[in-house]
């Protein structure tokens, strides 16, 4: 999970090494925008009768090889140098920055193009291009520096479309598809926001090196004749090292100086903005499946679900949840509850192929429509109550976002009916959970906040992927208790993939249970406790009674 610092700003302005490199660049940056004002003379100007005037009132930095005032060159060259910088990173941040959104996001083939461009990119040698371009077209420096932003652009795409692969996988991002947020929307919240610190350090980074090339190219005599540039005074400076060392020194420094304040400051940056540290995304959430006898009546009907990646991990699975009724999946780990249940939410990765065919609500529906169900018609509560609450936003926010998309809520509507909600899943003090970040309440609250939100828009069918095994057994009972009283007063069918009997004792009115991708057997919960059929429910009921052992061995 990728977790927001609070007071970024403020981390960054008191590390000593950050505040001089604002001091120095924003001096230099104020310096150079002021040029005509400090300094009198024009930076392209030559005076025969200053050729290599030594400093002086008029000449506060001496003049250079063809009489031009050295201070005006610096100061005006500081404008090409920041400016021409500036055009890289833009064009290398505005290639890159969406590329790699959209390749890390979508991938498949968008992502394969992209990166193999950018690979190809990768391998051609700037230098070599640039040369190319400022013979071709001439000295024109902001073109070669826009150039330079295109090649710069895949180490762009490449970190941003690493940071995305990554979030996207994180379970509040699921979270977020679930609760029936719209690509762009996610994008916008929950991606962005992430990869805004790496691309801020790598534009610092990119900034510098910018500058550098920039300055090498002049220094070659490649840039513009009547532009005052770094680059160009070193070039001048180096003509007349012998004679006159010093000039050296001027735009060697202000190059030296900006290169490094840029470096420096992107690392403490990354101290101050980065470390958006990784916690264990923990166990991909597990969906449910439930077998049945079909039933065309059913709230949802699930018929020859198949699911397969480079083996087939769930064949051939039907099942029906009734309206109001509780429909428990068990089976060992691995056994393909989740996948099943995330079919039934739309949520499979790209890879997978899926066959088969749903019904909710009497119609049938195709991928497509099944995403729009999600959040509105067909809820989820995760296992993993933390990792599906993004750290960055307010509970509050999160609550109400979903209603005001769905139920077209106003956001006074909205607040007043998530206030209500945290009140009814049993938070004390809802306004002050309302405000909260999800670091900042207990793992119970949090699956009762994501509860409430499963509930929000008043779903039909609510699928939990063992909402409780990541919670203090203390409050365990509480939250089955809660899930169970929200479901029979609301009337939603319920889907509760468990490898808990005693949860589905409590709660579940029907079980299906699941070995190796299939449904093996499937009854009402007190037939199937009173007279397991399979050979792989008594094995189960038989581990689990042995550990457990709440209530009477069941005979086999
Ligand atoms: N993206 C994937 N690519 C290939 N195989 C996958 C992928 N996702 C899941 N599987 C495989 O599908 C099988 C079923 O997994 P699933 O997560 O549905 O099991 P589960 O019964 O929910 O177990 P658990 O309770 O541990 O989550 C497993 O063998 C798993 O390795």
């Amino acid at each position: 999970m990728t977790v927001r610092r609070p007071g970024l700003a403020r981390r960054l302005l008191r590390d000593p090494v950050a505040i001089v490199c604002l001091a120095v660049l924003g001096l230099i940056v104020v310096a150079s925008a002021l040029a005509p004002v400090l300094s009198g003379h024009d930076p392209n100007t030559s005076s025969l009768t200053d050729t290599l005037a030594p400093i002086s009132g008029d000449h506060p930095l001496g003049a250079d090889g063809v009489g031009r005032d050295v201070l005006a060159r610096l100061l005006y060259g500081g404008r090409t140098s920041l400016l021409g910088a500036l055009v890289a990173v833009a064009v290398a941040v505005t290639l890159g920055v969406p590329t790699g959104l959209l390749a890390g996001y979508y991938r498949r083939t968008f992502d394969a193009v992209s990166s193999w461009t950018a690979n190809l990119l990768m391998a051609i040698p700037a230098i070599v291009v640039l040369l190319v371009v400022l013979a071709v077209v001439g000295q024109n420096m902001y073109l070669a520096m826009m150039v330079f932003g295109v090649l710069m652009a895949p180490g762009v795409f490449r970190l941003i479309r690493a940071s995305v692969t990554s979030v996207r996988e994180e379970l509040y991002v699921d979270a977020a598809r679930v609760s029936g947020l719209g690509d762009a929307r996610i994008m916008r919240r929950h991606i962005l926001p992430v990869v805004i610190a790496p691309t801020i350090i790598q534009a610092a980074q990119m900034f510098g090196l910018a500058i550098v090339i920039q300055s090498g190219l002049e220094f070659l005599g490649l840039g513009s004749a009547t532009q005052a540039s770094w680059g160009a005074m070193l070039n001048d400076a180096f003509a007349n090292i012998y004679t006159k060392p010093i000039l050296l020194l001027w735009p060697g420094a202000a190059v030296a100086l900006t290169v490094a304040a840029f470096g420096l400051l992107g690392n403490a940056m990354r101290d101050a903005l980065g470390r958006l540290s990784k916690t264990p995304a923990g166990s991909a959430p597990a969906p449910a499946s439930a077998t049945a006898a079909l039933d065309d009546d059913g709230l949802l009907v699930v018929r020859d679900l198949r699911v397969s990646y480079a083996t087939e991990v769930v064949g051939g699975v039907s099942l029906t949840v009734r309206r109001g009724e509780v429909l428990g999946l068990v089976g060992e780990s691995g056994s393909g509850k989740t996948q099943t249940a995330f079919a039934v939410l739309g949520l499979l990765p790209p890879e997978a192929r899926v066959s088969g065919q749903l019904v909710f609500d009497g119609q049938k529906l195709s991928p497509a429509a099944v995403a729009k169900l999600r959040g509105r018609r067909i809820a989820y509560v995760p296992q993993e109550p933390m990792s599906n609450l993004d750290p960055s936003f307010r509970i509050g926010a999160q609550l109400t976002e979903p209603m005001r998309r769905h139920l077209k809520l106003s956001r006074s509507a909205a607040r007043r009916k998530a206030l209500d909600l945290l009140a009814r899943v049993g938070i004390q003090d809802p306004e002050r959970v309302y405000a909260s970040y999800p670091h900042q309440i207990s793992g119970g609250m949090a699956q009762r906040v994501l509860i409430a939100g499963a509930v929000s828009c008043d779903p039909d069918l609510l699928i939990a992927d063992e909402p409780t095994t990541a919670l203090d057994v203390t409050v365990q009972a509480e939250v089955l208790d809660l899930m169970r009283s929200l479901q029979s007063e609301r009337q939603m069918g319920m889907i509760l993939v468990t490898h808990n009997f005693g949860v589905v004792a409590d709660i579940c009115d029907r079980v299906a249970v699941m070995q190796t991708g299939q449904i093996v057997e499937s009854a009402p919960a007190a037939e199937l406790f009173a007279n397991p059929q399979h050979p792989y429910t008594r094995m189960l009921l038989d581990s689990t009674l042995e550990n457990t052992s709440p209530r009477e061995k069941e005979p086999a």
